[in-house]
């Protein structure tokens, strides 16, 4: 039998939803759902094995190839670049990024270069260059609504879900960036080495995510 296909999944939020789809395509799940703390379990029925792992690090694995496909958000795949194929709009961890500033302040007032607080400084800073504006980055690992009502920022590039965050700060959406989602992506030579395999799958996937 041919190695199994490797899929790298982005732990955490979208974990759920990846298992459920899965296993709404007819595999067998038990092993990733009884996991405990592996981190590699197999999918026998689909010869298929999975991987779970930290988003950005779903795309290192794709791009160099140990994993052959991942999900992954768009919210990663924007901030990281890189070379693979975006296959899927998985319709699931919707969210989207915005930039958001202490609730009742004026972001585009005033003169001064406004300093911009965020996880994601590769989607702030191209935000911001799309509308000709100069700004300075500050590189924050989370709880990024902290950094204006801490005085460190203007404003912040950050995922918002239900809102629920920004309001019970005291902040709010100044204007949407992007729409987020969870994609589906794979290594370029994987998609050429094992073309019927993955074409197949994406097929049921497509299939049951239009049901
Ligand atoms: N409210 C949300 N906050 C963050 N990510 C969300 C949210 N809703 C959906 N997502 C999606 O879920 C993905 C995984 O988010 P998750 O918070 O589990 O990991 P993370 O962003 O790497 O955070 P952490 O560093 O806490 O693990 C995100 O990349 C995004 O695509
Ligand atoms: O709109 P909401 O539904 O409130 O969700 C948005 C919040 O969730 C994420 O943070 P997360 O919980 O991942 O924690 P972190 O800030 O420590 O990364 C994101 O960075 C926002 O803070």
């Amino acid at each position: 039998m041919a190695k199994p296909l490797r899929i790298a999944l982005t732990k955490g939020r979208l974990e759920k939803d990846t298992v459920g789809l899965l296993e709404r395509l007819g595999y067998d799940c038990t092993a990733v759902r009884e996991k405990g703390r592996r981190l590699i379990l197999p999918i026998p029925d689909g010869n298929m094995e999975v991987v779970l792992a930290k988003a950005n690090d779903v795309i290192t694995y794709v791009e160099h190839g140990v994993c052959d496909m991942g999900v992954v958000g768009k919210d990663t795949i924007i901030e990281m670049q890189g070379k693979f194929f975006e296959l899927v709009d998985l319709g699931f961890g919707r969210c989207k990024f915005a930039l958001a500033c202490k609730k009742g302040t004026d972001f585009y007032s005033g003169f001064g270069v406004k300093c911009i607080a965020t996880k994601y400084p590769n989607v702030a800073r191209r935000f911001f260059e799309s509308k000709g504006m100069d700004v300075d980055i500050v590189k924050i690992e989370g709880s990024v609504e902290l950094a204006p009502l801490l005085g460190l920022a203007d404003g912040i590039v950050d995922i918002v879900e239900t809102g629920v965050t920004l309001r019970e700060n005291g902040l709010e959406v100044v204007e949407d960036v992007v729409p987020i989602s969870a994609r589906l992506i794979a290594n370029t030579v994987s998609l050429k080495l094992r073309q019927t395999e993955i074409e197949a799958l994406i097929q049921k996937i497509e299939e049951a995510l239009s049901k």
